[in-house]
């Protein structure tokens, strides 16, 4: 057996035909009582049938290694190719030197932290104490000493003593002693290979990078700094370090040893260095956002939280604050929303103007404002705020704009409206703005009802006043080509890329008894404060494309949705929510079931001042990679997180060939409202960026469409050239009207497109095209998600399970309380046509 080798755990990781590959822990130190590796396995002598040597029989040897790897921490690591059918010593002898070991040993270490983690990582006190039984299946161990052999290796009691005297003592010592070392130790060719890797390990540690970070060396800095480290410790080098790191071997231990060392090291080598990242760091300090705001914390604010599920009047009570105020302000999370209080406020006689975006209608004498929350100013004073829809804080791509809002506004009164999920967060910032905090408690005005029938996957089972929710362009039109080829109702449509013009109108249309047009069509845009005649939400379906991947529809968004039936104020107060397909009814149900989830963090985003100051810190690297470092280095408190802003990134990235932009026109650029998606609205994108740079006046340059959509291709192009449009309208408001002269003229043909859309839809008819080609049709088979059947799929498919449930001619309706309880109701369907139970025929169950 090979010199040096004391003590071998083996471990078979895999088997190619007669070859199997065995890990190997080496301890080689302090070790003597462990029978030899001969001896080991000499009662099977082949190590031909590994798989075969019980377990129990290497126990001992196994719990006396681990313990004693456990205390001491003294192992390598080697890995072995063993043809089958030689002995185990054999294979010692034939191929186990330590060089051999050695040689391997670099490998290992990655190849053990592939596997997870180290081997003896896994182990823990438990297991110590009751044996091994819980080891790897295929896995043997096998130890083994030699006393004779690790003779030489053996450490005195003065080395003992000497290494706990290391093992205590200040880093800032032993690195001036390190410094001061006169001559580097001489040790054994096999020793400085275990330095080597006690290096390779350090250098490797993620443990190591990360505690770096808190003295200012940047992970992509500790490289060089570890190698250099490396470097001046192999140098110097004393012996008794040397020979405890080596007795440490390249372990946790070690790599812990080392680095207050290597703290010093880098404080008296790299200062410069040190100072730069901790300057970036310093304008990438996302940490204490309360402070950002010195107008509003010199206040001490009133903040109302109007705290319920929809439908319970929260935004109603606000709204008669914001109308008593002197001067208010309503933030609104859709533009159609500020659309809608704007018009409202004014009717009742509160002259308010309007700002978003795309649009700043300034009404004279008006003290009231109604606008996009990501309008909303810091600086203006007000006596009333309203932050509606306020859980929207933890919206992963707009949450930082209701945070501001929150942090920044200066007004005496703040009243936020939404449900439960922020109520504790908001506590929590409200204890470190010292603002005063009053809870108001809402229950809906109704209870919403789940339709446990379901529409039984036939679409001819829809109703007047029916709200079909799905969830993507594509399947809105599919159904409304069903209903209106398959029953005598007329669909409207509302989804995200129709103008808010057109999804208003739409919505009226729908509301308005007196036409044909009774069942809404919609995606989850329809989700957020309309208020709309719906009888019955009905869920096409529940899974939605997610930009990624096809994932359940998150049971927050599912409430918000269902909550649109039966509005107080409507014809149809009591609301019923149902779906497509009997499958879905119980994610349904387990949806409104669930309680609000209580958020742990809300959105930040910096401002443009912060990403300014972060990139003096980086000069000469593009806008894109700068926001990307900016992710990477940027500090937050645990109450926040870092918007999403890949759709930001992507438009940079875009941007990076036009010349002569100064770092906040890009910012800028970048906030454009642009579908990412749509290369031709990313294409006048680039082209308005383009002139702006040159400083030429941006000119819309863009054809007014001759009239309304005959197929889905133009109604596609009505719908991009509206998004073009108002491209150009936000950057008109952006940046100086001189350079975006035609605004008046883009607001012209905006209004005109808006109105062939509207016209478009109302005699939409054909079947639906995808923007792009590259995009994911429906979902792939296999996905684990099935897509609901089409209307005309269930025609075919009826008769069997469908009429069944017919003929039961019953139904269960399931009551969705405030307290987030169900409970059944029972009742015999009698016509066609739904009734809603009274409240006596309600059964327990
Ligand atoms: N006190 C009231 N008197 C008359 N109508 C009311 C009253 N409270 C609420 N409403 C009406 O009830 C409907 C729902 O109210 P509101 O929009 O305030 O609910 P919400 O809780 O904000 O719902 P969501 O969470 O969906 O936004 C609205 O049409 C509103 O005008
Ligand atoms: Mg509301």
């Amino acid at each position: 057996m090979a010199r040096g080798q004391a003590t071998t755990l083996f471990r078979v990781c895999s088997s190619k035909e007669n070859v199997f590959r065995v890990r190997v822990l080496l301890s080689n130190r302090y070790f003597h009582s462990m029978r030899k590796l001969d001896e080991c396995v000499s009662e099977e002598n082949q190590f031909s049938t590994p798989f075969n040597v019980s377990k129990r029989e290497f126990s001992t040897t196994l719990i006396d290694l681990v313990r004693f790897r456990y205390h001491s921490e003294n192992t390598k690591f080697a890995e072995y190719d063993i043809v089958k059918g030689r002995t185990l010593s054999s294979l010692v002898e034939n191929g186990g030197s330590v060089d051999d070991i050695n040689a391997y040993e670099s490998n290992i270490v990655d190849a053990m932290e592939e596997n997870g983690t180290s081997f003896v990582d896994s182990v823990d006190d438990d297991r110590i104490g009751n044996g091994i039984d819980g080891s790897d299946e295929g896995s043997i161990y096998v130890s083994t000493s030699s006393e004779s052999e690790c003779d030489n290796d053996e450490v005195d009691s003065n080395d003992i003593v000497r290494f706990q005297q290391l093992s205590a003592s200040d880093p800032v010592e032993l690195y001036r002693e390190l410094k001061n070392a006169e001559k580097g130790a001489n040790l054994k060719r096999s020793d400085w290979d275990t330095l080597r890797e006690v290096f390779h390990l350090f250098s490797n540690s993620g443990w190591a990078v990360n505690q770096a970070l808190a003295i200012y060396i940047g992970k992509s800095f500790f490289p060089t700094a570890a190698s250099k480290f490396r470097g001046f410790f192999f140098k110097q080098c004393p012996t008794d370090v040397a020979k405890y790191l080596v007795s440490l071997g390249p372990a946790e231990g070690a790599v812990k040893f080392l680095f207050p060392i290597f703290v010093e090291f880098c404080l008296e080598e790299f200062p410069d260095e040190i100072k730069r990242f901790q300057s970036m760091i310093a304008s990438a300090d996302l940490t204490k956002p309360h402070t950002w705001f010195p107008f509003a914390r010199a206040m001490k604010r009133k903040i109302i939280y109007h705290c319920g599920p929809t439908n319970s009047g929260k935004t109603y009570n606000a709204l008669q604050r914001f109308m008593e105020a002197k001067k208010g302000i309503y933030c609104s999370p859709l533009r159609l929303l500020a659309m809608e209080v704007f018009d409202k406020v004014n009717a009742l006689g509160v002259y308010c103007s309007l700002h978003t975006g795309q649009e700043k209608k300034h009404v004279p004498f008006s003290n009231h404002i109604a606008c996009t929350v990501e309008m909303v100013s810091t600086e203006e004073m007000y006596d009333v705020a309203v932050i509606d829809e306020i859980q929207m804080m933890s919206d992963p791509c707009r949450g930082y704009a209701w945070t501001r809002a929150l942090l920044g506004l200066t007004a005496d009164e703040i009243h936020l409206c939404g449900d439960p999920s922020v109520l504790s967060i908001v506590r929590k910032i409200c204890s470190e703005t010292g603002d005063e905090l009053h809870e108001q408690q809402y229950e809906r005005f109704k209870p919403l009802v789940v339709e446990a029938k379901t529409l039984l996957g036939d679409l001819r089972n829809v109703r007047s006043g029916d709200c079909v929710v799905a969830f993507s362009r594509r399947e809105i039109f599919e159904v409304k080509l069903a209903i209106e080829k398959h029953t005598n109702h007329r669909c409207c449509v509302i989804y995200g890329a129709l103008p808010p013009e057109t999804r208003r109108k739409q919505a009226n249309l729908f509301n308005d008894q007196d036409n044909e047009f009774d069942v809404l069509v919609a995606s989850d845009a329809v989700g957020m404060g309309l208020n709309l005649n719906i009888r019955r939400v009905v869920f096409y379906t529940l899974s939605k494309y997610n930009g990624d991947k096809i994932v359940p529809v998150p049971a927050s968004q599912v409430k918000q949705i269902a909550g649109r039936a039966g509005r107080r104020g409507s014809i149809y107060p009591d609301g019923l929510t149902t779906t497509l397909q009997l499958d879905d009814l119980d994610y349904l149900i387990e949806c409104l079931k669930l309680p609000f989830e209580d958020v742990q963090k809300v959105g930040l985003f910096p401002f443009y001042e912060q990403i300014e100051l972060f990139a003096g810190q980086l000069p000469n690297i593009t806008f894109r990679k700068l926001l990307e470092k900016f992710g990477e280095n940027c500090r937050l408190d645990g109450s926040y997180f870092l918007c999403r802003h890949d759709h930001i990134k992507k438009v940079a990235n875009m941007l990076e060939k036009v010349q002569g932009l100064s770092l906040e026109d890009r910012f800028n650029f970048c906030f454009a409202p642009v579908n990412i998606r749509d290369p031709k609205a990313m294409y006048h994108l680039l082209r308005f960026a383009s002139s702006f740079s040159q400083n030429v006046a941006v000119s819309i340059a863009m054809g007014m469409p001759k009239g309304s959509a005959r197929n889905d291709a133009e109604l596609l192009d009505l719908e991009t050239k509206h998004q073009v449009l108002s491209m150009y309208l936000w950057l008109s408001n952006q940046f100086e009207k001189e350079v975006f002269p035609y605004a008046k003229k883009a607001e012209i043909m905006a209004s005109d497109i808006a109105d062939l859309l509207g016209q478009s839809l109302t005699k939409a008819c054909w079947k639906p095209e995808s923007r792009q080609a590259g995009k994911p049709k429906a979902q792939q088979k296999g996905d684990g998600y099935e897509r609901p059947r089409s209307l005309i799929k269930s025609y075919d498919k009826e008769g069997d399970v469908l009429w069944n449930l017919k003929a039961m001619k019953c139904f269960v309706l399931f009551v969705y309380s405030e307290c987030h309880q169900i409970s059944f109701l029972y009742c015999r369907k009698k016509q066609e046509k739904t009734t809603l139970p009274k409240q006596s025929e309600k059964v327990a169950t």
